[in-house]
Order: C-alpha cells, then structure tokens, then sequence
C-alpha cells in the first residue's frame, strides 16, 4: 500500500461500523490512537465509530486524519457511512444513497423571515461536494441514487418539518446526524469525501415502528462489498482530479 492510498470510513456506531467492515475479508485488528479507536481491515480500510451527531463524528474523524498525516500515511479519502433517514419517494426503505452534496440542514439563525444559513450571517460554510468521478463510479457499482445528504441535529419528525427540508433542498434524498461533521473534518486535511446512507426510515412523521434497520445494515454490508474495490481503484487513478 502507498501513502494516501488508505480509505478512513467513519460510521456513528459501532453496528453501522461492523456491517461495513464485513464487506471486507479476512481479520481486522483494533487500533487505538490518542482521541479515537479504529478497526482497521486487511484490504486498507480503517473504520472508526465516531459517536452520534456532527461535533462527536468531526471530532472522531479530525483525531484519525492527524494520527495518519503524523505516521506518514496519510487517507486518500474519507467516508461517512450509516443508516439515514430517506426522503420518500425517491429513496425508499432499504435504498442506497451516495452523496454529491454533504450539506448542513440546520446550522444558521431562525428569523422572522424564516431560516438563514449560516453563510448568510457572514461564517463558515454549509456545503461540501464530493467527487464526481467518485460519486458517478459509486452509482454504477452500487445502484446507489446520487444526491444530496443532509445533515441534521434533531431527527425529522413532522411531514410539515420534512417538507421544509425539501423547499430548501430540493435534491435531497437521505438525512443523517454525522456526514457535515466527518467533511468538516476531511475538508481541513484536503482530502475528498462520500457520504453512503442505507435507508433505514422515511423521512417524515416519526414511527419508531417503522424501522428497518436490519434491512438498512444489510444494504450497507452488500453496497461496501461493491464499493470497496471502487474506492481503492479511485484512490490510485482519479484522486487528484477531485471534485
Ligand atoms: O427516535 C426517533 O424517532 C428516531 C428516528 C430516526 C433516527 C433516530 C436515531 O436516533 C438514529 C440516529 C442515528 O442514525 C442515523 N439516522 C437514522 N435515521 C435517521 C433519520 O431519519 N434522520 C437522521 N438521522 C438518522 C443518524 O445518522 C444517527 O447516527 C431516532
């Protein structure tokens, strides 16, 4: 393996992290690193659960990417990859989502007028774009629909809430809790990023009922065993001509 030839995946929780690494075969070995613990694969994948919600996956994610930069062997790209929720009816239950779009949903300031980004106010940013190579090889691989993934704070839980996500993002298929935070910290080191949702809720009026987290799981488990090889091969011909 050559330097930044490694992929870091970072998933929230260490179920969404043992579905991903079960794509991979063989043994993994534990490695532990001041601020984070990765499960490290024998095909050059490290995994990291980072925690749930954006500050805890940034901060997970920012620890790996510096303890690798420190040792010489710097990622060649970051992914976050979890369950998520879908926004019907373009990503359905069980569906894959690959990011084009990583974008924060709710960082910004409630007005009269309604709600301004925080790019608005004069700071930071709120979007980050993976690469198109990347993401256009993912799809063929995956069968994954490309879109925008959300990030959020507070899980959806209304149909009128779910609505006004989809008026300010119009392409958004899938939110989760973690991708802003994990391309924060990926966008700092300049390396590139994907965000993989399996879809385990529809976005929308909360049903706890409804889940299906098991069927998400396995979507991941089988979308990682196509994707894997993808990544590596990106890394070593196409990483430069990101995004
Ligand atoms: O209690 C609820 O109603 C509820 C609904 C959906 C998700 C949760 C979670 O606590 C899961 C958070 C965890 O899983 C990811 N995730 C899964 N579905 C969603 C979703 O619809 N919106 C946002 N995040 C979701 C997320 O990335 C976290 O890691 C609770």
């Amino acid at each position: 393996m050559t330097s930044s030839s490694r992929v870091l995946v970072a998933t929230a929780v260490p179920v969404e992290r043992d579905a991903v690494a079960q794509a991979f075969p063989g043994d993994v070995e534990q490695v532990r690193l001041p601020g984070v613990s990765l499960v490290r694969t024998g095909g050059g994948c490290d995994l990291v659960a980072t925690g749930v919600g954006p500050a805890s996956a940034a901060a997970s994610t920012a620890a790996a990417l510096t303890a690798a930069a420190l040792d010489g062997a710097p990622y060649g790209l970051v992914v976050c990859a979890g369950i998520g929720g879908g926004f019907q009816p373009e990503a359905p239950v069980g569906s894959l989502v690959v990011s084009r779009t990583i974008a924060v949903a709710d960082l910004g300031a409630e007005t009269a007028d309604g709600f301004l980004p925080v790019t608005e106010l004069g700071f930071g940013r709120v979007a980050h774009h993976s690469p198109r190579s990347l993401v256009r090889k993912a799809v063929r691989v995956t069968g994954a629909r490309p879109g925008t993934v959300l990030t959020v704070s507070t899980v959806t839980g209304t149909a009128d809430r779910a609505a006004e996500l989809r008026a300010r993002h119009p392409d958004a298929l899938a939110e989760g809790m973690e991708g802003f935070g994990v391309a924060e910290a990926a966008v700092a080191q300049g390396r590139p990023v994907l965000e993989v949702r399996a879809v385990s809720n529809p976005v929308g009026p909360r049903d706890r009922a409804a889940w299906r987290i098991g069927d998400a799981l396995t979507a991941l488990t089988e979308g990682f065993g196509k994707l894997a090889p993808v990544l590596e091969s990106w890394i070593q011909h196409d990483q430069h001509d990101h995004p």
